[in-house]
C-alpha cells in the first residue's frame, strides 16, 4: 500500500515538474515538388528547471525545433505539450497569451526596439500583459540590476554594446518570470570573453530562479558546461557518440 502510495506520489511529482514534451515530433517544408525534411520523429522532455543545449550543425534543424517548441511554427506530424496540453490545439490568441505570460524568448539579435530605451524594452512584455506602467519599470529595474545594467536603463540600444544588449534582451526574457526560456544561439555574435560572462549570467540564474533553459548553439564548448546536450543531425535527434563520429566524417 505504502510502494503504491509512494509510486503515485512519484508520478504526481514528475507530472507536476513536466514543463514540456515533444512527441515524434516532425516538420518538412514543400519546396515545388520536393520535400525537405526538416525534423524527424524528435522526442524530449523539459522538466522544471532544467538547463539543456541542442547542438547540430548549421541546418540540422536547431531553430526549426525550438520554434516549433515555442508556438511560432507549425509541427508537421506529431505533438508537443507544455504541462501536458497540447499547445497546436491552441488558438493563436491562446499560443500568443501563453508565450507572453510563461515563456521568454532570446535570440541571437536580439530584437530590441530601437525607439525605446533599456529599461522600456525590458518592460515590454509587461506592457503587453496589461501590467501598469510604473509597475512594469519596476520589475523591469530589479531585472536590469540583476543583469548588472543599472546604470544603462535609460540608455537606447544604439548606445549600447553588443553585449549590453543581449543582457537586456536576457531581462526582457525573463521579466514575466517564465518558466521555460528558449534561447536560439544566445551568445552567438558575442566576442568570447562577453559570451562568457552572458553564458554564466544564463546558469546564474537558472540556479537563482528554477527557470528552465533550452540553448539552441553551434558553440560545444559552451554546451558541455551543461548538465544535459542533446545533439541533432539532419533533424533527428542522435547519441552524443554518433554524433561525433559524424563530426569527424566531415572534417
Ligand atoms: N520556412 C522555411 N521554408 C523552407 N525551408 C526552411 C524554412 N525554414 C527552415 N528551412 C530549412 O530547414 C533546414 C533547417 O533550418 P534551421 O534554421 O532549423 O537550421 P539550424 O540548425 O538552426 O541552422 P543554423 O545553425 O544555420 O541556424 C534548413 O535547410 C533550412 O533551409
Amino acid at each position: 500500500m505504502n510502494n503504491q502510495a509512494d509510486t503515485a506520489a512519484a508520478a504526481l511529482r514528475e507530472e507536476v515538474q513536466m514543463l514540456m514534451e515533444c512527441r515524434q515530433v516532425s516538420r518538412h517544408y514543400q519546396d515545388g515538388d520536393r520535400q525537405l525534411q526538416v525534423l524527424q520523429e524528435v522526442d524530449l522532455k523539459i522538466a522544471a528547471g532544467d538547463m539543456l543545449a541542442i547542438v547540430g550543425s548549421s541546418g540540422s534543424g536547431k531553430s526549426t525545433l525550438l520554434h516549433c517548441m515555442g508556438g511560432l511554427d507549425q509541427v508537421s506530424s506529431g505533438e508537443i505539450l507544455y504541462k501536458n496540453q497540447a499547445i497546436q490545439q491552441w488558438s493563436s490568441a491562446q499560443l500568443a497569451d501563453w508565450r507572453n505570460q510563461q515563456l521568454g524568448f532570446i535570440y541571437q539579435f536580439h530584437h530590441l526596439l530601437p525607439e525605446f530605451n533599456a529599461q522600456e524594452n525590458v518592460a515590454m512584455p509587461l506592457f503587453i500583459a496589461g501590467v501598469k506602467r510604473a509597475e512594469a519599470l519596476k520589475q523591469a529595474t530589479e531585472l536590469l540590476e540583476r543583469v548588472g545594467l543599472q546604470a544603462r536603463a535609460r540608455h537606447r540600444p544604439s548606445e549600447l554594446s553588443g553585449g549590453e544588449r543581449q543582457r537586456v534582451a536576457i531581462a526582457r526574457a525573463l521579466v514575466n518570470r517564465p518558466q521555460l526560456v528558449l534561447a536560439d544561439e544566445p551568445t552567438g555574435n558575442l566576442d568570447d570573453a562577453t559570451a562568457a560572462s552572458v553564458f554564466a549570467l544564463l546558469q546564474q540564474l537558472n540556479q537563482e530562479l528554477a527557470t528552465a533553459f533550452v540553448l539552441v548553439t553551434h558553440d560545444q564548448s559552451l554546451a558541455a558546461q551543461l548538465p544535459r546536450t542533446l545533439h541533432l543531425q539532419h533533424g533527428k535527434l542522435v547519441t552524443a557518440s554518433a554524433y561525433a563520429a559524424a563530426q569527424r566524417e566531415t572534417n
